[in-house]
């Protein structure tokens, strides 16, 4: 089974416009150590989608990373990919476990509630993210939680706990040791000018827990 740690990257059509960008920018962060990766594309071209997923399926297999797709369980069963990360809004947790099948890696956003995280548990989920836990350049209006959150997540909850919203190499830790397994990163991993580098020192505070 796959342990869910460490740096979880996020792809962002802006920051990279074409297939070319996208898998240069994913394979820097990949040489540099980030261990979960997940395909977020909002747009509606359903054959760009699916050649950019198995793109980054190819490449994430060559690091043994898991790859998860976004919003939608017919991409992530169409494309092979590992599982998908499901909002409050993107459909039931349990449809997506039945439609994937036991083995899929299924997260659901959990915002800033406990509540949630234990019901997404319960219809089959095995891991959980919170946030934002800081002002997000990539959602601006993301609703904030607290850092209390985590250890209270660490404590009721037997799955991997994701952070994501805001979160730099410089505040980091402040997730970290609150009890956060993952860190959910887009801005400040991927807008970086050498990717490769930065990935390495968000690794770098896992080994130093
Ligand atoms: C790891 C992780 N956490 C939260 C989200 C946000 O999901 P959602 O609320 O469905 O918003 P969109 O990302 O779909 O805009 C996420 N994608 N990944
Ligand atoms: C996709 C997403 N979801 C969030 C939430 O709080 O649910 S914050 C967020 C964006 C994360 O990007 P960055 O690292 O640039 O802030
Ligand atoms: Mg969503």
């Amino acid at each position: 089974m796959t342990q869910l740690y460490g740096l979880y990257g996020l792809t962002d059509a802006d920051l990279m416009p074409s297939d070319t960008t996208m898998l240069e920018q994913v394979e820097a962060a990949l040489r540099g150590g980030m261990r979960l990766l997940q395909y977020r594309d909002k747009s509606t071209d359903g054959a760009r989608r699916l050649r950019q997923a198995l793109a980054l399926l190819e490449l994430c297999r060559s690091y043994d990373c898991p790859l998860l797709i976004n919003d939608d369980v017919k991409l992530a069963r169409a494309s092979g990919a590992d599982g998908v990360h499901l909002g409050q809004g993107d459909g039931s947790v349990a449809a997506a476990r039945e439609y994937l099948g036991r083995k899929a890696l299924i997260g659901q956003t959990c915002h800033n509630s406990l509540a949630l995280a234990q019901r997404a548990v319960a219809l089959g989920a095995d891991h959980v993210a919170f946030g934002a836990f800081f002002p997000s350049a990539t959602k601006p209006n993301a609703r904030p939680a607290p850092l209390s959150l985590l250890a209270e997540a660490r404590s009721e909850l037997d799955v991997p706990v994701v952070a994501i919203g805001g979160i730099s190499v410089d505040n980091a830790h402040q997730v970290l040791e609150s009890g956060a397994d993952l860190v959910a990163v887009v801005h400040a991993l991927f807008t970086a000018d050498d990717i490769q580098q930065q990935a390495q020192r968000f690794a770098r505070l896992f080994h130093n827990l």
